[in-house]
């Protein structure tokens, strides 16, 4: 498998509802996909199930890893929750960051759930902060951060355990338009832009502009792709 992450033929019903009818994806290292579809087309489902929070019905989510090729779906609850803190990265439409903590500690927070030591998670959080242009607000507590530094905070810490796949669930939704470039700017400068994949779902049809790929998703699965034949087609001419 020459791909760093695979969905072959997902299914997923939540009782009588049919979220996804048969889903099949397929994300290089440095990759950035988008996923647009209207409300309740099964966007959120089709992430989860890639991150190993829910489980598809049928088909297979296939990950490569250093230790080889694992089916994300059939693990365990415990190598799925281990593998969504060393392997994947999250961003959400709010961050979830932990508003009684600074930037920094929000930043390091994950490394130290690894049992790195605090010092070495202390200047990691740091590092990224900086690349995040954002150094300056280490020791501000969320609650003084604007929306966009707060995502960027959130970008931060996804990238703490240098994850391989970075997720992100509308993670400009909450911006406006300056901001939400800005944030997708640095977004896929800290994916994309260090080998990782990066797989975006959005209503924005600017930040899925920005993607190598979109994925247009209708009553549980992919309608359409577009990005790939424009991309060639500009750089051909
Ligand atoms: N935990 C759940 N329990 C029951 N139904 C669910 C659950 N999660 C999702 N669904 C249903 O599955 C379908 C797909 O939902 P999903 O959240 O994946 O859509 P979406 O495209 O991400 O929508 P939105 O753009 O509104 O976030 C919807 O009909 C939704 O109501």
């Amino acid at each position: 498998m020459h791909n760093l992450i695979e969905a072959r033929s997902l299914f997923k019903d939540f009782g009588p509802t049919r979220a996804l009818r048969g889903v099949d994806l397929a994300v290089a290292p440095g990759e950035s996909v988008a996923i647009m579809g209207p409300s309740g087309s099964g966007k959120t489902t089709l992430l989860h199930c890639l991150a190993g929070i829910e489980r598809p019905g049928a088909g297979e989510v296939l990950l490569r890893t250093t230790a080889g090729v694992v089916e994300v779906a059939a693990l365990s609850d415990r190598r799925r929750s281990e593998l969504r803190r060393t392997t994947f990265g999250f961003v959400f439409q709010q961050g979830l960051l932990l508003p009684e903590l600074t930037a920094g500690e929000n930043v390091a927070l994950p490394l130290l759930l690894l049992g790195q030591g605090r010092s070495d998670a202390e200047a990691e959080a740091l590092r990224l902060l900086q690349l995040l242009g954002i150094s300056d607000k280490a020791t501000a507590r969320i609650g003084e951060l604007s929306g966009g530094q707060q995502q960027r905070v959130a970008i931060a810490r996804a990238q703490a355990a240098q994850p391989a796949v970075v997720f992100a669930d509308e993670p400009t939704g909450a911006l406006d338009s300056v901001t939400s470039t800005e944030v997708m700017t640095a977004l896929l400068a800290s994916t994309v832009g260090s080998g990782r994949a990066l797989i975006v779902v959005t209503h924005d049809a600017g930040v899925a502009a920005r993607c190598d790929r979109t994925l247009h998703m209708a009553d549980g699965v992919i309608v359409e792709t577009s990005g790939v034949a424009e991309r060639a087609q500009a750089e051909a001419s």
